[in-house]
């Protein structure tokens, strides 16, 4: 019996919902953001980048989502486009709105972080008008980004979209995904991120986002999964960065692994990969140990990577850079 049950007669594997924006990763890196000067422009958006994960390792993959009525919002629709990513409930912004821009500091190796420029964003004008019913029912599981319930209308259209994922037991996916720039207080978050979680099947997030959502800093991974998985989820995924990751499941299940060692470029982008892999490991109905695995041989890869969304490697890839890796550090899971 599969941790989690996925309907397979459904048109689309699965529906991320939440913000697609852009990237600008700096050419000359190891410097402060204030000294670069040259940009590779690439999609990006964590929703966004796991619907582009997802759609390399062959899923059916749709999108939720609202995106700038000018050359930004025109340029990731095409990408999408390209990468067989279904475009039909991605909503073009009427007022103005302006496309995500993310202007990414890597600092080294080990120190980098992001600058995101979301005023008048278009990915929260994201309305209840713009979520169909019939899309979420036609497909096995929708990814609810949690920077979509930062703000009205997103926040409701979110929250509609979960209404419908339950009503026609489409399995739902919380990736956490807190992006401190998008919240004007921290007691909203609480509400509106516990009001997901206890509602969905499987949660993401990295130990620091867990601590935020349970606004309880100091909890172990065996408290919060404990927590989370009482509401009624079925798999809780903690990621610790390059100390890990571990995951839970409600028959008792607890998974630890170790990151594949790589020489990082930058520090993000990690958990999109992840998400996509594990996500594509359940699907198949792998055990979680292996599914956990195959997560995290995926992140490593995009650690190492310029990008977080043209870097999304395929099945074949991950394997051969796991059997590598174990090749020459050995196992990174404990199996049974
Ligand atoms: N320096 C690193 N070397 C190898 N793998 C890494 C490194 N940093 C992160 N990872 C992998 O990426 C995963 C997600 O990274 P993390 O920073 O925890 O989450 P997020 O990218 O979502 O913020 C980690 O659990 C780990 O598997
Ligand atoms: O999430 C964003 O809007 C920016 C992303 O495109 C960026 O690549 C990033 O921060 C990835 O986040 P992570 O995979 O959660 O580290």
């Amino acid at each position: 019996m599969a941790v989690i049950e996925f309907d397979n007669t459904r048109r689309l594997d699965i529906i991320p919902l939440g913000r697609v924006a852009i990237d600008f990763n700096p050419v000359d890196l190891n410097k402060p953001l204030e000294e670069s000067t040259t940009f590779k422009k690439y999609l990006g958006g964590s929703p966004a980048n796991i619907a582009v994960g997802m759609a390399r390792l062959g899923k059916r993959v749709g999108f939720i989502g609202k995106v700038s009525d000018d050359q930004f919002g025109r340029f990731v629709t095409n990408y999408f486009k390209k990468e067989g990513i279904d475009t039909s409930n991605i909503a073009v912004a009427q007022n103005g709105e302006s496309l995500g821009l993310t202007f990414t500091e890597i600092l080294s190796p080990s120190e980098s972080s992001i600058l995101m420029y979301r005023n008048g964003v278009a990915d929260l004008a994201l309305a209840t008008e713009d979520i169909q019913e019939e899309y979420i029912k036609n497909a096995k599981a929708i990814i609810i980004s949690g920077t979509a319930l930062a703000a009205s209308p997103s926040r409701e259209a979110a929250l509609l979209a979960l209404e419908y994922a339950k009503r026609h037991k489409t399995v739902v996916i919380f990736d956490i995904d807190y992006r401190s720039y998008t919240w004007k207080a921290t007691e909203e978050l609480l509400v509106y991120y516990s009001m997901v979680a206890r509602s969905s099947d499987i949660i993401l997030g990295s130990r620091e986002e867990f601590d935020f959502m349970e606004s309880n800093p100091g909890s172990t991974d065996q408290q919060t999964a404990d927590r989370w998985l009482a509401c009624g989820n079925k798999i809780i995924v903690i990621k610790h960065g390059k100390a890990g990751s571990t995951a839970y499941s409600h028959d008792g299940g607890v998974y630890k692994i170790k990151p594949f060692p790589v020489q990082s470029l930058k520090s993000f982008g990690g958990g999109d990969a992840y998400a996509s892999a594990f996500l594509y490991g359940l699907m198949a109905g792998w055990p979680i140990v292996d599914c956990l695995e195959f997560g995290s041989g995926a992140a490593s890869m995009l650690v190492s990577s310029h990008s977080c969304s043209d870097a999304m490697p395929r099945v074949e890839e991950i394997q051969e850079f796991i059997r590598q890796k174990k090749a020459e550090f050995g196992e990174m899971v404990a199996r049974a």
